[in-house]
């Protein structure tokens, strides 16, 4: 069979990624906005719609940074709703590993996959900082190092507990008076360095067993965490060389854990714009950029790298000759420039120095860009080759507007997927596990 490429939708929401300044923007909260992206996700014949999660709302200079839309519900509420107006779509949340408690996830989570018909999937990720943490009640005592045994052991611990019920265990029988079957639900006791629970779930089995667990993480720790334990990875290797190679990375590190390359589907953030040719898509690709990365977001950009105020510089004039202030730097939150802040300095100002570009049109070059430009034909071919050669299982698309960023998408470039035989005309399956082509979990024994 020819290869067969996977899509999700990414909901753009919050932040810059939403292109505000279009007047077809929409709401970021109202039901209708989430509504409209997931059906043109069931639409396409989509494997699952996702949803990214910002515990903290972002600061900067320590004031609330507002120059985007921000301020977004809680996932597996919204996908609560978006399961009573889809019917094979998968529903994907993502949960923080850090910040709650397992029986409390698991819980949601499987009464998810009751309510959605077996299209629940948890991606686990595992922010750890305290600027986070001073929200809950064990207020950032996580070291970094400390993220993935957590993760690991969470998600260990959430899987014992979906275990305990037996698939059949319910058996309802007001005739013999039998609800239960005996040995149907058994206690678990999970102890360990995390945690240390003990009782009895109070959720039956749902119809995936497991929902299908993603992954987020790029570290090393987080790629083992993912070759041992998920089932999808949301990367950020978007451009075909780096995807490239880590698609091989991550497939390789799979058989020491027993698993096949089959088992782990990548998945890269990708972003697309279309046009009737390509000129006017790559004009129209970089206007969304501009858009974007406005005057005023450059330079919060710029001072997020350069770690220090930097609120004198023009937007629209060259790099000053400042140098990066090392050490915490001035943004809080998921945003945190969290790299070598000199190296990173000195690799933007070669750039700016090669391609003699200003403050803002440096943050546009080294921000995130379009991954496929063109016209339909030409994405759907850009696509189709991505995963050929081995970059790839699929995307998460993330479109450029909310909430109706991703209909020319499916209106345009799914039919001619379809054509060429690499995507599916129809769901054939009605889980999630089903779309992805992934086995059932097996049992957890301990
Ligand atoms: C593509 C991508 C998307 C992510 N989305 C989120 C998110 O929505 N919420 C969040 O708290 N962390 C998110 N993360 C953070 C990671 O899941 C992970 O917790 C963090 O990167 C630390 O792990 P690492 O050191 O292995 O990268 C994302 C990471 C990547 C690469």
């Amino acid at each position: 069979m020819t290869e067969q490429i996977h899509l999700a939708a990414h909901f753009p929401g919050v932040n810059n990624t939403t292109v505000w300044s279009d007047p077809r923007s929409g709401s970021q909260i109202d039901f209708g906005s989430f509504r409209h992206l997931a059906e043109t996700a069931e639409r396409g014949r989509f494997d699952f719609f996702f949803l990214a999660e910002g515990l903290r709302l972002r600061e900067m200079k320590g004031r609330i940074h507002d120059l985007d839309v921000m301020g977004r519900p809680e996932s597996l509420t919204v996908l609560a709703a978006l399961s009573a107006v889809t019917t094979r779509l998968g529903l994907a949340a993502t949960v923080n590993s850090t910040f709650n408690e397992p029986y409390e996830v698991a819980r949601r989570l499987a009464t998810l996959d009751h309510l959605s018909g077996g299209r629940a999937a948890w991606n686990v990720v595992t922010s750890w900082d305290a600027f986070t943490g001073e929200n809950f009640r064990r207020g950032g005592y996580l070291a970094e190092a400390d993220r993935y045994t957590r993760a690991k052991e969470f998600l260990q611990t959430a899987r014992e507990l979906w275990d305990t019920w037996a698939d059949d265990a319910v058996t309802a029988d007001p005739v013999r008076g039998e609800f239960l079957r005996e040995g149907g639900v058994t206690p678990f006791r999970h102890t360990g360095r995390h945690f240390d629970i003990q009782g009895l779930f109070n959720v039956p089995r749902g119809p995936q067993g497991h929902p299908v667990i993603i992954q987020a993480g790029d570290s090393d720790e987080g790629r083992e965490f993912a070759a041992s334990s998920a089932d999808v990875i949301f990367s950020r290797h978007g451009r075909p060389e780096e995807a490239r190679t880590f698609y091989r990375d991550v497939k390789r590190r799979l058989a020491a854990y027993g698993r096949r390359p089959a088992d782990l589907k990548i998945m890269p953030a990708v972003t697309y714009v279309l046009g009737d040719t390509e000129a006017e898509a790559a004009e129209c690709a970089a206007e969304i950029r501009r858009a974007q990365v406005s005057p005023a977001n450059a330079i919060v950009f710029l001072e997020g790298v350069w770690g220090r105020d930097m609120s004198f510089c023009d937007p629209d004039g060259p790099l000053p000759d400042v140098e990066p202030e090392l050490g915490e730097g001035v943004s809080r939150g998921r945003a945190q420039f969290r790299g070598d802040r000199a190296a990173t300095a000195a690799k933007w100002r070669a750039v700016a120095q090669e391609k003699n570009l200003t403050i803002r049109e440096l943050v546009i070059e080294m921000s995130a860009r379009q991954t496929f430009v063109g016209t339909a034909a030409s994405v759907a071919e850009q696509m189709t080759s991505f995963v050929r050669t081995g970059a790839a299982d699929g995307f998460v698309l993330v479109p450029h507007l909310t909430p109706g960023g991703l209909d020319e998408l499916v209106d345009q470039v799914v039919p001619l997927l379809q054509e060429k035989g690499v995507y599916r005309a129809d769901y054939t399956g009605t889980t999630l596990r089903d779309h992805l082509g992934l086995r059932s979990p097996v049992k957890e024994t301990s």
